[in-house]
């Protein structure tokens, strides 16, 4: 028997206003994986990603967890299971990154609730992984953009939900921090985190991700393994460009684009 999938999208349909920017979107997500989300500029991957997570609600459609519509978990419970890392992790309010990663730890608190060793510990948790304990005193809009994307993925770890939605976490990272980012995924992901990942560095995918959605205008052009992802002629139609892997000393190839 074939394992449910921890996360489900049948048929989703969203819109905003008359423009309509996901379209028929069916696919599943097995957990314990690091599913790849790509696609050009404007082709849906953040809209999907506020999708799952129910931050905008798809017209028609349904997102399942675990086997159930998403609509029926209330909004904490929802926010135990599924949590997103934005983009654009612009923090402009004043708040200490310690004081920052703390809010993952409110949907497991009752209203008023005090933080309890338990929540302190997993905070410390939180930053220690993402090597952001060196500025927990520091206030976050004083961050520069990469030192807020590691501070945000704290505090995502800090939710300790099983899913995590990233919405182009390394965007704004040095190339050893992009690393030691994707190898802290591959770990959440062998501890049995399911990691859903919008990312535009095709090599970086191919190195990570255990399968791949591409979407091309909003609808997907391929779901699947995520070597089988990469032929050449799907990125030729979907990001217009010529394409050719280069085999490297390493064992790995990298992709040429002309
Ligand atoms: N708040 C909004 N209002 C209106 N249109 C929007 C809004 N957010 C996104 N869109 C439109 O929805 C489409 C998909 O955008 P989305 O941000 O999901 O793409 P993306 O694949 O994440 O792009 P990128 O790689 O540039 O981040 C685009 O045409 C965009 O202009």
């Amino acid at each position: 028997m074939t394992e449910q999938p921890i996360l489900q999208i049948e048929n989703l349909d969203f819109a905003i206003g008359d423009q309509r920017i996901l379209k028929d979107i069916n696919c599943s997500f097995a957990a314990g994986g690091i599913h790849g989300l790509i696609g050009p500029n404007g082709s849906g991957k953040s809209t999907l990603l506020r999708n799952v997570c129910r931050i905008w609600e798809p017209q028609s459609g349904r997102v399942l967890i675990d086997g159930l519509d998403y609509r029926r978990f209330p909004r904490k419970t929802l926010s135990q299971m599924v949590t997103l890392v934005q983009q654009d992790t612009y923090l402009d309010f004043s708040m200490s990154v310690s004081d920052f990663v703390a809010m993952g730890r409110h949907p497991h608190l009752k209203r008023l609730q005090w933080l309890r060793q338990h929540d302190l510990d997993i905070i410390a948790d939180a930053l220690r992984v993402t090597g952001t304990e060196i500025f927990r005193n520091r206030l976050i809009n004083e961050l520069s953009g990469g030192e807020a994307q590691l501070v945000s993925l704290a505090r995502a770890l800090a939710t300790e939900a099983p899913i995590i939605l990233l919405d182009e976490p390394t965007s704004a990272l040095d190339i050893l921090h992009k690393l030691e980012i994707m190898e802290l995924l591959a770990s959440l992901r062998n501890a049995g985190k399911t990691i859903l990942i919008s990312i535009h560095d095709l090599d970086l995918a191919r190195r990570y991700c255990d399968t791949v959605t591409l979407l091309q205008q909003g609808r997907i052009y391929y779901h699947g393994m995520a070597g089988k992802g990469f032929a050449e002629h799907r990125i030729k139609e979907v990001f217009h460009v010529g394409v050719e892997e280069i085999a490297t000393e390493h064992g790995v190839s990298l992709l040429f684009y002309r």
